[in-house]
């Protein structure tokens, strides 16, 4: 009946309505699927042009109509906005100044008695940690089980460890065992059987193949225990979110750095900041820092209208529970929206929501296009005042509010997590130590700001893209069964936008889903720089509050007299041996931040605590008592009775460039200083301290980011990384020895950890071996002697040994065999070009003092169908493996055309240097097409194929060339002996 009148659309429940000829409108006359004209626009838009019901295409005519409307529609929502573009620009009213009167408080009596309060209780929480453990020890663990049932809270654990089952591990290990025993029996045989026809290039390989055995023990063993976790959610909101009661979940401070707006498009930043105001969090719980390290007046402005958007977008994604909540990667997704959606007014809500944002878009746009061109006076600010960061280089420290408490709400009313921008100060001849000079800065606002006992930080391209991300964290963080002694929780990097086949292995898959699942059965993952959750407690340099720390760990031995146990007790010390002495004394080096309490207690209490202040509050943290302050307070929070105006006086005063001059940021305390990759050496202090990590890897990926896929860019970034480890191998803070006296960094994890620096310095033998089949080509001679049947069944057992744990690797972490080739190729790509040039640049730095630079990737704003991916920019990286490639080619060639001429015996020989040409070649192939570019579109193997083929052939036929006379094909070969090493 219905459908004789006005029939209803599917999708929204509207009435279809009528066509300008007044006919009910019909967007299939196939099938007559009632659809109405908007969400039939809507369908189109998001390139759905194929009828609903029975598939079939939907009229040209009908499509036309609507493309140029939407065309039209663009167009005029961009005039109108550019008109009152940067309206919504507020004025800066913070300038910067070291106020260095305001230490004047240090003697303050409150604080004082904080700094009092705050040992007592230190004392007393290790005092009941040891009871309780002791306690627990004592009952055995059945019984423990029936204690934590008895009460309900306790009884459930906010998360669960799954180690590996026995029937995956076992074989794993028999496998791995076997490898290493198969490697020694080679190597006794490679050893013993010298080939004295070419003893340089026997010596190379075998020098290259211990190496290799020697990296690859570095990299297998801290992957003997691997586990996995499960968090249970639920129970932490019925935890900690009782009904009627407000909110305990911990308060957590977002750190989201950005440096360049041009390579890092305010878009996508604006992207990861929508989706950290849209979190499923409590809002006053949550507070954003933005830091700019460009002082760009473009980012600026464009999270005033970021601000400004997240008053509409926040509510819709909360009211609607979408995902992702990052609006850009939301309405790109090509899934079906309307599934298990029930509300009715979604999809009208959504198309709204969708004009706004390609409103809002055009307004960055907008803004993005006015920065392309800096003004001869620089920039000028709404109210005619010109921009503090016109020199970026040069400027004062910048922080402006928005949202939260005391902001605005969103258009429903609600209150708005808040939102800070800072910029930090910078003067020339003041290091400013990159991306972990920002962070510490941000460390530092947010301390003086908000002081949130946590703090997850984000790069400008990683949004959030599982609103519970912060959830899955406290789930650890927030039990006090697991959260005590941890440092962070870490999150894998996932990417979009990255090519199928993933060329480069972009997405690390080995690295985060094998690796890293390994090093969390010893004592955590690496901090990998993004997508990290950490205790704020820890970035401070204390150690974990279980663990026993210097002074204060035989306070129960000293003497109860003098309260010393040197001075008056020569029995007590002569207890201890030199070797517990010894680490005690590794001990207080690694906890840095905790005053020495044995040489203040000499002193009477007003003395006391001045010193404490003066001699390691203000060495460790700087000159800033509300800092200071902050620090002592563990459980976060700022203390009510200051003014907000103060406190942004204050914040000016941290992020000033000066602020860290003699103190212990960026050495101990903070993000660690003295590396490009400033994430490792972060994680190793924490993890030298006695502290453990966390991994955490939830089915829906918590963060996403991009990644960079053409083959310059990547190699740069490759590169960058290889440099850092550089840096920290040759740096005082080296794994091969920091922290071994004190003994809290577990021995697997500390081979973890000299595995990733001392990768780059695997390119030099790796060059040489991929280099040794083209040589050995050339030359006629080779490395390895006549096989014997031993031998025969050394080398294919190893083979089988390699590939058997492969195999079992991947079957307990579920990576896919092509990803492991994948980075198996990218491990020789990136190992003879990148890592190459980071031992030159590493070893140049040390010795010339030159810095090294931290190129920040370029995060492409829109994928234009992986057009990047084929860009190929000239980069000196290139030369190793071109070079590489071409001699192997050459080698083969080479080969072929003697054997031809040797004739018949000459072949088996051939067979063997042939097949490890091919190995590096393979291994070099997405190389290869990288290089090739676009033309790929013919198969590139063809390509290849037919230059060797007909290389092949024209020297065959030079060869039996009746022109060429003997004597000459004589020079030739010798001319390939005389290349002999
Ligand atoms: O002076 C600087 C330089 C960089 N950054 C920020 O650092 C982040 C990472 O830069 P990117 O170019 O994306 O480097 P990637 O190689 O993609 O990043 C990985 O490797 C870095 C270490 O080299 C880590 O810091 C990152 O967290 C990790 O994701 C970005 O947010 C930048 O804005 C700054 O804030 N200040
Ligand atoms: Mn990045
Ligand atoms: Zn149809
Ligand atoms: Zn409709």
């Amino acid at each position: 009946m219905m459908q004789s009148g006005d029939p209803i659309c599917n999708t929204c429940g509207e009435q279809v309505g009528f066509n300008a000829n007044g006919d009910p409108f019909v967007a299939c006359h196939e099938c007559n699927f009632p659809i109405c004209k908007a969400c039939f626009d809507e369908e189109i838009k998001e390139d759905r042009k194929v009828c609903m019901r029975c598939g079939v295409p939907y009229e040209e005519n009908l499509l036309d109509d609507v493309e140029a409307k939407a065309n039209r529609s663009t167009m005029a929502s961009h005039l109108n906005e550019s008109q009152d573009v940067g309206l919504h620009a507020r004025h800066i009213s913070s300038i910067s100044t070291v106020d260095s009167e305001l230490n004047d408080e240090s003697g303050n009596p409150i604080w004082k008695n904080r700094v009092e309060s705050w040992k007592d209780k230190k004392s007393r929480k290790k005092k009941t940690a040891a009871a309780k453990a002791e306690k627990e020890a004592q009952i055995p663990p059945e019984q423990q089980m029936e204690e934590k049932q008895q009460s309900p809270d306790a009884a459930e654990p906010l998360s669960i460890l799954i180690p590996l089952s026995k029937s995956k591990l076992a074989p794993y290990r028999t496998v791995i065992i076997m490898r290493l025993i198969i490697l020694g029996l080679f190597f006794h045989y490679r050893v013993t059987h010298p080939v004295d026809s070419a003893f340089g290039l026997w010596l190379t390989s075998v020098i290259c193949e211990i190496w290799f055995a020697f990296s690859w023990v570095l990299d297998q063993f801290p992957k003997w225990s691997p586990v996995d976790r499960e968090t249970f959610i639920d129970r932490l909101s019925a935890r900690f979110e009782r009904e009627g009661e407000p909110s305990e979940l911990a308060a957590v401070d977002f750190f989201v750095s950005t440096v360049d707006p041009l390579k890092e498009p305010p878009l996508i930043t604006a992207n990861t900041v929508l989706s950290i105001l849209a979190l499923d969090y409590p809002v006053d719980k949550v507070s954003c820092y933005v830091s700019d390290d460009g002082a760009a007046m473009l980012s600026f402005e464009s999270l005033v209208e970021t601000a400004d958007f997240a008053r509409k977008w926040v509510p819709f994604c909360k009211k609607f529970s979408i995902e992702p909540r990052a609006p850009e990667f939301y309405f790109s997704q090509k899934i079906d929206y309307l599934k298990d959606k029930v509300q009715p007014s979604f999809v009208k809500e959504r198309r709204a929501m969708k004009r706004d944002y390609e409103e809002y878009k055009v307004r960055i746009n907008a803004l993005v296009a006015k920065a392309q061109k800096t003004p001869e006076e620089g920039w000028a600010m709404q109210d005619g005042t010109p921009w503090p960061g016109n020199n970026s280089r040069d400027h004062p420290g910048m922080i402006q509010v928005f949202l939260g408490h005391s902001g605005a709400c969103d258009i429903e009313g609600n209150e708005l997590p808040r939102l800070v921008y800072v910029s930090r100060e910078k003067r020339p001849g003041y290091q400013h130590h990159k991306k972990a000079g920002a962070e510490n800065a941000l460390v530092r606002v947010s301390a003086v700001l908000t002081n949130a006992p946590y703090i997850l930080n984000l790069d400008c391209d990683h949004y959030v893209n599982n609103s519970k991300a912060v959830r899955e964290a406290m789930c650890f963080l927030m039990d006090p069964q697991v959260g005590r002694d941890v440092c962070y929780v870490q999150f894998p990097q996932r990417f979009d936008g990255i090519d199928r086949s993933d060329r480069y292995a972009n997405r690390n898959t080995v690295f985060f889903d094998v690796n890293m699942k390994g090093l969390d059965g010893i004592q955590g993952p690496v901090y990998v720089g993004t997508g990290c959750v950490f205790n704020r407690q820890a970035l401070y340099g204390y150690g974990p509050p279980t663990m026993p720390n210097l002074s204060k760990n035989n306070s129960s031995s000293s003497c109860s007299w003098c309260g010393c146990c040197s001075c008056c007790c020569p029995a007590k010390k002569a207890t201890k041996d030199p070797s517990e002495l010894y680490r005690d004394a590794k001990r207080e080096e690694l906890d840095a931040a905790i005053f020495n309490l044995k040489e203040i207690d000499n002193y009477d209490e007003y003395e006391r605590s001045m010193l404490i202040s003066q001699m390691s509050f203000e060495k460790t943290f700087g000159l800033s008592s509300v800092f200071i302050e902050s620090t002592l307070l563990e459980n976060g929070g700022v203390p009510e009775s200051v003014n907000s105006s103060t406190l942004i006086k204050e914040a000016i005063h941290v992020i000033s460039c000066g602020y860290e001059e003699k103190t212990e940021w960026g050495k101990e305390i903070g993000w660690i200083y003295g590396s490009v990759t400033e994430d490792i050496l972060t994680g190793f202090k924490m993890h030298c301290r006695g502290w453990r990590s966390l991994y955490c890897m939830p089915l829906r990926p918590c963060f996403k980011g991009s990644a960079p896929i053409n083959l310059s860019d990547r190699l740069h970034q490759v590169l960058r990384w290889a440099l850092g480890s550089v840096e920290i191998f040759l740096s005082r803070h080296c794994p091969l020895w920091y922290g071994c006296g004190a003994g809290r960094l577990k021995w697997l994890q500390r081979m973890a950890y000299i595995n990733t620096i001392v990768y780059p310095f695997t390119s030099l033998p790796l060059i040489a071996y991929c280099s040794l089949p083209a040589i050995c080509l050339l030359t006629g001679k080779f490395i390895i002697p006549t096989l014997s049947n031993l031998a025969s069944i050394l080398f294919l057992g190893l083979f089988m040994s390699i590939i058997a744990t492969s195999v079992l690797e991947l079957r307990w972490s579920g990576v896919s065999i092509e990803d492991i080739w994948r980075n198996e190729q990218f491990w020789v790509i990136g190992g003879v070009s990148a890592h190459l040039f980071a031992v030159f640049q590493g070893f140049l730095k040390m010795l010339a003092g030159v810095d090294t630079n931290f190129t920040v990737t370029s995060k492409a704003a829109e994928d234009a169908d992986f057009g990047e991916l084929y860009m190929i920019k000239w980069t000196t990286l290139l030369i190793p493996p071109t070079s590489l490639i071409i001699i192997n080619i050459v080698g083969v060639v080479a080969g072929f055309s003697d054997a031809l001429n040797k004739g018949y015996e000459a072949w088996g020989p051939l067979f063997g240097k042939v097949f490890f040409a091919f190995w590096v070649i393979l291994h070099l192939y997405p190389f290869l097409k990288g290089l090739m570019g676009r033309q790929n579109r013919t198969p590139t193997i063809v390509v290849l194929w037919s230059v060797l083929l007909a290389s092949v052939f024209s020297l065959v036929w030079v060869k039996i060339n009746p022109f060429v006379s003997p004597v000459d094909s004589n020079a030739v070969t010798q001319s390939c002996i005389s290349i002999d090493c």
